[in-house]
Order: structure tokens, then sequence, then C-alpha cells
């Protein structure tokens, strides 16, 4: 890939540069079975197309309100300081986050090598990197991960909700991002493996939206409106 083209990276974190989507895929999973057996009418286990389809990528409570309406449910939205044991979107999506950081803590982070070899030449090109996640976990992930040091800009859920800014699949987090290094849209490449990531960078109309399929899937991530899809990172090493 020819970098000249391009100003900044702008990076998804959970799936793009840490193997963390998993960790959110299995707390999602835990969370929403322990749920729906628990109400007891019937509903139909969560899968992980439920995950694909509702919750990836998204902000915490955003993944919770999509999923449950994809069943008919609707539960009151409760606040960001709800307990676990609420049952409320904001008590199911802190439930959730417990199990996230049980896991972080017990297991910790170890990078994509192949993720790092992109920010290592990006670095030596001079191209600017941002992290633009919609996890309120990211500046805890990245420091987990020693990734910390690398990243001037870090728009994760937190700095979202401060700002009002909605999350994926709007584009407005990103822009932001862009915003703050000083970069045109134009001139910036978003990087993501949520289809609701993709479908932000193709609303925000980036230079380029770079696919990474890690289980969302190449076409769904094309027809989302990523302009190319690779599996690992260092493919865009290459010139
Ligand atoms: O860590 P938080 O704030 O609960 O954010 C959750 C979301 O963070 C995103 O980065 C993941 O891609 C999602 O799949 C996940 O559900």
């Amino acid at each position: 890939m020819d970098w000249s083209d391009y100003d900044a990276a702008l990076f998804d974190l959970d799936g793009v540069l840490t193997p963390t989507a998993e960790v959110h895929m299995r707390a999602w999973d835990v969370m929403f079975n322990a749920y729906l057996r628990d109400r007891g009418d019937g509903q139909e286990a969560y899968t992980d197309a439920d995950y694909f389809a509702s919750v990836d990528g998204k902000p915490r409570y955003d993944g919770v309100r999509s999923f449950l309406a994809s069943r008919g449910i609707t539960l009151p939205e409760g606040t960001p300081e709800d307990g676990p044991e609420q049952e409320t979107v904001c008590g199911l999506g802190n439930r959730k986050n417990a199990a996230f950081g049980e896991v972080l803590r017990d297991e910790g982070v170890t990078p994509y090598p192949a993720s790092v070899a992109l920010l290592d030449r990006l670095a030596e090109l001079g191209v600017a990197v941002a992290v633009v996640s919609s996890s309120r976990n990211a500046p805890a992930v990245l420091g987990a991960a020693g990734l910390a040091d690398r990243f001037e800009v870090v728009v994760d859920g937190q700095v979202a909700a401060a700002r009002g800014l909605p999350g994926k699949p709007a584009p407005d987090t990103f822009l932001y991002a862009a915003e703050q290094l000083g970069v045109p849209r134009e001139r910036a490449v978003v990087l993501e493996d949520a289809l609701s990531g993709v479908q932000a960078g193709r609303a925000g109309r980036f230079g380029l939206v770079v696919g990474v399929d890690r289980g969302a899937g190449a076409q769904e991530l094309l027809d989302g409106g990523a302009d190319l899809v690779v599996a690992e990172l260092d493919e865009l090493v290459r010139p």
C-alpha cells in the first residue's frame, strides 16, 4: 500500500490492534445467555451471529439496546451508574463489563504482532496515528498491551460520552480524531473489524476504509463500506 496518499491512520482497537474483540464477545455471550435463561420466556440463545449483527463495535449500552430490540425486548434505560444487578440497559451492560474486567486482569493482553509491525512502519513514515474505540475500557486495554505511548490521540467511549459524540456506525468519533490530529478526512485511513466501524468510515467519507476480517466476514465488510479487506495488518506494510 502506498501510504504517501495519506497523513493519518485511525485505528479501531478491539479486534484491530488487540485480540480483545474475542474477550468482549465471550463476556457478552455469558451475560446475555444468563439473562435470557433467567427471563424464562422461551427466548432462543444468544449466538455469535447476534454479536456480529447487533453488538460488534458499538458503544456498550447501544449494543445492549440493539440486541434486546432484535428480540422484541424493551427495558428501561437506567444510568451508567446502575449496578450489575439492575434489569436496565445500563445494568446489563455493566454486568457484562464486570466479566470483561476480570478477563483483562487475569489474562492480560498481547497485541497482534502484524498490527504492531504496521504501527512501526507508520512511525518510520511519519504517518500520524489515533485510536478510535467505542469502548470505555480502551485506555486500560492500550496500557495492558503496552501500546499507550504510541498514540497521542485516543477517542474512546468515555471521551465520546463526555463530548456528546454519537457512537459507531455514526462517523463522529473518527471525524473528531482526524480533527485532533489536524488531518483532513480525505487524507485519513480508517481501520476497522466491525460492520458498524466500516459503516462509520464510509459515512465519514474518509480517504480509505480498511476492513480487517476477524469474523465479521470479508463480503459483509465490503458491503458495509470497506474499500478493501485484509486478514492481518502487515499486508499494509508492503509497498
Ligand atoms: O468496553 P465497553 O465500553 O463496554 O465497550 C464495548 C464495545 O467495545 C468495542 O470496542 C467492541 O468492538 C465492542 O464489540 C464492545 O461491545
